[in-house]
């Protein structure tokens, strides 16, 4: 494999994904052959191997996995946050070379600036609009994640999902046409994450952006993926790719929604049967 560190991106692999993508128009994310390897004191490993993966416009995919399986990972690389060794990323038609307005990310910790009002926070990145323009972009985005009239609060006066609201906005706010998402509801408690799960999806509908989702939560992998993505452990690779049906997937109480359930379990556990009896004894 072909050692490549740092922030550069192989020159090679930019005209591969690009002659690859004019045979797949309708992908707005494409990974070939991806391979990644880090360094820890002087000795390289491997974090993803040979991923395969593409998405296209306007789907919500989620991915599972173990941790440490290199999920945030591939996230940041489709971002362009981090470079990879050997393979190709591209987004909506162009080979990754850095992160740039059309891909949006969301992460965990909702990492807003605490000394800016939530107005300015979702407006940090936003740049050629006019002061007027640039306040009813900000109105329209608040308003879409449910916080009309929190402008000029602060994020120490917020809720961990009203910051989580947040940060979504935030993400959305260069108008992306993708926007990964890396366990943005692994903070909330049950009650709340379940109502982001529907906010999500909403927002998804109305704003017609295509999703990526990491996350450690099963039953939200199978409500909110069209695709479910199981990687392995370390080196992620990917085992599988489920595709739902809408019905399955939106009823939790569905068979089909515990069939999915039932797949994914047999990945990560061998007696997955006997654990989900368990589960059930237990419950
Ligand atoms: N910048 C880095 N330098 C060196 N090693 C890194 C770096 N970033 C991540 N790693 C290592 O790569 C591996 C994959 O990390 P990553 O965060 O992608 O996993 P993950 O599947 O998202 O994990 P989790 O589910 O626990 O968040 C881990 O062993 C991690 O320590």
């Amino acid at each position: 494999m072909k050692s490549h560190q740092g922030n550069e991106f192989p020159k090679a692999n930019r005209k591969k994904v690009i002659a690859m993508k004019k045979s797949e128009q309708e992908n707005i994310i494409t990974v070939s052959h991806l391979n990644k390897e880090f360094v820890k004191d002087g000795t390289s490993f491997q974090v993803l191997k040979d991923i395969d993966l593409s998405v296209k416009k306007g789907e919500f995919v989620t991915i599972v996995g173990h941790s440490g399986c290199g999920k945030s990972t591939l996230l940041k690389i489709i971002c362009g946050l981090v470079s990879y060794q050997d393979g190709g990323v591209s987004r909506n038609g162009h080979a990754v070379s850095g992160p740039d307005a059309q891909c949006g990310m969301v992460f965990q910790d909702h990492r807003l600036l605490p000394w800016l009002k939530i107005k300015d926070n979702i407006g940090f990145g936003i740049r050629n609009m006019t002061k007027a323009e640039r306040e009813e972009h900000i109105a329209r985005h608040l308003e879409l994640v449910g916080l009309k009239g929190f402008e000029n609060a602060y994020p120490s006066q917020l809720s961990g999902g009203m910051s989580q609201r947040v940060a979504i906005a935030r993400g959305l706010a260069g108008n992306p046409s993708i926007l990964l998402l890396d366990e943005p509801f692994g903070a909330l408690d049950a009650l709340t994450r379940i109502q982001m799960q529907k906010e999500i999806l909403r927002i998804q509908r109305e704003e017609k952006v295509t999703m990526v989702m990491v996350t450690h939560d099963i039953d939200e992998a199978i409500y909110l993926g069209e695709r479910i993505v199981i990687m392995s452990a370390r080196p992620g690779e990917i085992q599988e790719i489920i595709t739902t049906d809408k019905y399955s997937r939106m009823n939790r109480g569905s068979s089909g929604f515990a069939a999915y359930k039932k797949k994914i379990y047999e990945h990560f556990f061998q007696d997955s049967a006997e654990f989900l009896q368990e589960a059930e004894y237990m419950i």
